[in-house]
């Protein structure tokens, strides 16, 4: 099932859950706009070559499309569908004055020297400038993007727009940026757990946590986690996978991520493992940071934890998030989970928009507000009605979408 299929058929369940008319939910599901664009570009060695682009605006009703720009090979247009819907509603239910929108470059940036990289983002820019802008379109990096790309995009949109460093989060801080927002994410899938486990009445101290992925998010779940006391025990990354029951020594594998090696050779004396094997651990929370569909209808019987906290997009499937529930295994899905990223990316830009900086203390309590506010609402919502977390997260996200449809006469 695609990620696009996926994020469709929740929609499908909230419009269910809120007795939406019939008709509304094809709406909410529909884009307002695909935009492909085909970049011819000159190379190095003087050959030329025709790169594939997209931008798709998912639904724009409560504030400027905001979403991901990625570069990668395989990157299509229904991933960017997916990712596109996916974050209309995490900004809905984040309460945030935005719509969702992803775009890509269909292009394996390790095959392209960075003056080629910059012209290309720089063409993306100015073929897509129409249809961006801080009151229209705000992209932020996502897979094989970052404040570099983001300094040249803003730089080409300036070029013909005049100075408007809204028009894209994720810069340096000297050019708009926030400081912080590297570590949002994983800080902010840190006190959604620690929001659930007050609510569930679990003692976050006493438990073990096993993480997926050990790299912006992974590793600031892992770094967040050990500055509160609890034990992480066990961290994998794509080249491989570490355990230790007593707890993990996080700051000696953060130095050995940042160096360049796998956690699995950071030159520590721990049990190596398979990272497939981390998934179906003995442990209590795990936490898929990684991959999407990483938690599949073949390994959802397997898994141990009692608990899942998505802090990737999708890790894990409509098929697996049935059989988890019937389990009894609690998910909090990610559009929740991992919103401290879009959080961060509200703040940078509304600092943008007011020419007025935030310091880091006052963004980092927006960002506990915010996601312990919404995981709030959730719970709540799951609990009248009887329903599943993602379920929930859905139903509050479509209700804010089709009041803002409703009130401007569209639905
Ligand atoms: N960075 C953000 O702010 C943000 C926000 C929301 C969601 N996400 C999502 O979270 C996920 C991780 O994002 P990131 O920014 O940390 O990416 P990243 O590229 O910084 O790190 C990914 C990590 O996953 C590891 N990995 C890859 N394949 C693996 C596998 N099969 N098994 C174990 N580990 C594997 C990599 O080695 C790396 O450590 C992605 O799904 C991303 O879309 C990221």
């Amino acid at each position: 099932m695609t990620p696009n299929v996926a994020v469709n058929g929740y929609i499908d369940q909230a419009a269910e859950l809120l007795e939406l008319r019939p008709g509304v939910g094809e709406i909410l599901k529909i884009n307002e706009r695909e935009v492909g664009v085909q970049l011819p570009l000159r190379r190095d060695d003087g050959s030329l070559t025709v790169v594939q682009g997209y931008r798709v605006q998912h639904n724009g009703v409560r504030g400027p499309f905001k979403g991901g720009l990625r570069f990668h090979a395989r990157a299509d247009l229904n991933q960017s569908r997916a990712f596109a819907s996916l974050m209309t509603w995490k900004a809905a239910l984040l309460d945030l004055p935005f719509g969702g929108a992803h775009g890509s470059l269909l292009i394996d940036p390790s095959d392209f020297s960075t003056a080629e990289l910059e012209a290309l983002t720089r063409q993306y820019a100015l073929a897509i400038s129409h249809i961006v802008g801080p009151d229209r379109d705000v992209p932020a990096p996502d897979l094989n993007t970052d404040a570099r790309v983001m300094s040249w995009f803003l730089d080409a949109y300036s070029s013909r727009h005049g100075y408007a460093p809204g028009v894209v989060t994720g810069k340096p801080v000297s050019l708009g940026g926030i400081p912080g927002r590297d570590a949002a994410t994983g800080r902010g899938v840190v006190h959604v757990l620690s929001a659930a486990a007050r609510r569930w009445n679990i003692d976050l101290s006493a438990q073990r946590v096993a993480i997926q992925g050990f790299g912006a998010v992974g590793s600031w779940v892992a770094r967040e986690l050990d500055a509160r006391g609890v034990r992480v025990v066990a961290v994998s990354d794509a080249g491989g996978a570490v355990l230790n029951e007593r707890g993990l020594a996080v700051p000696a594998l953060v130095r050995a991520a940042e160096a360049g090696y796998s956690v699995a050779d950071a030159g520590v004396a721990y049990e190596r493992i398979a990272p497939a094997e981390l998934l179906t651990l003995d442990c209590d929370v795990l936490v898929p940071a990684a991959t999407g569909e990483a938690i599949t209808a073949l390994n959802a019987d397997l898994v141990r934890a009692s608990v899942i906290v998505e802090g990737a997009h999708h890790p894990v499937t409509p098929q697996a998030d049935r059989i988890l529930a019937d389990r009894g295994v609690r998910v909090v899905p990610d559009i929740v989970a991992n919103g401290g990223g879009l959080i961060g990316s509200y703040v940078e830009w509304a600092q943008n928009l007011h020419q007025y900086p935030w310091d880091e203390q006052r963004f980092l309590a927006e960002l506990r507000i915010r996601l312990v506010g919404a995981f709030g609402q959730v719970a709540e919502f799951s609990e009248q009605h009887g329903c599943s977390y993602r379920q929930a997260a859905y139903a509050v996200a479509v209700e804010r979408v089709t009041d803002a449809l409703r009130l401007r006469g569209r639905i």
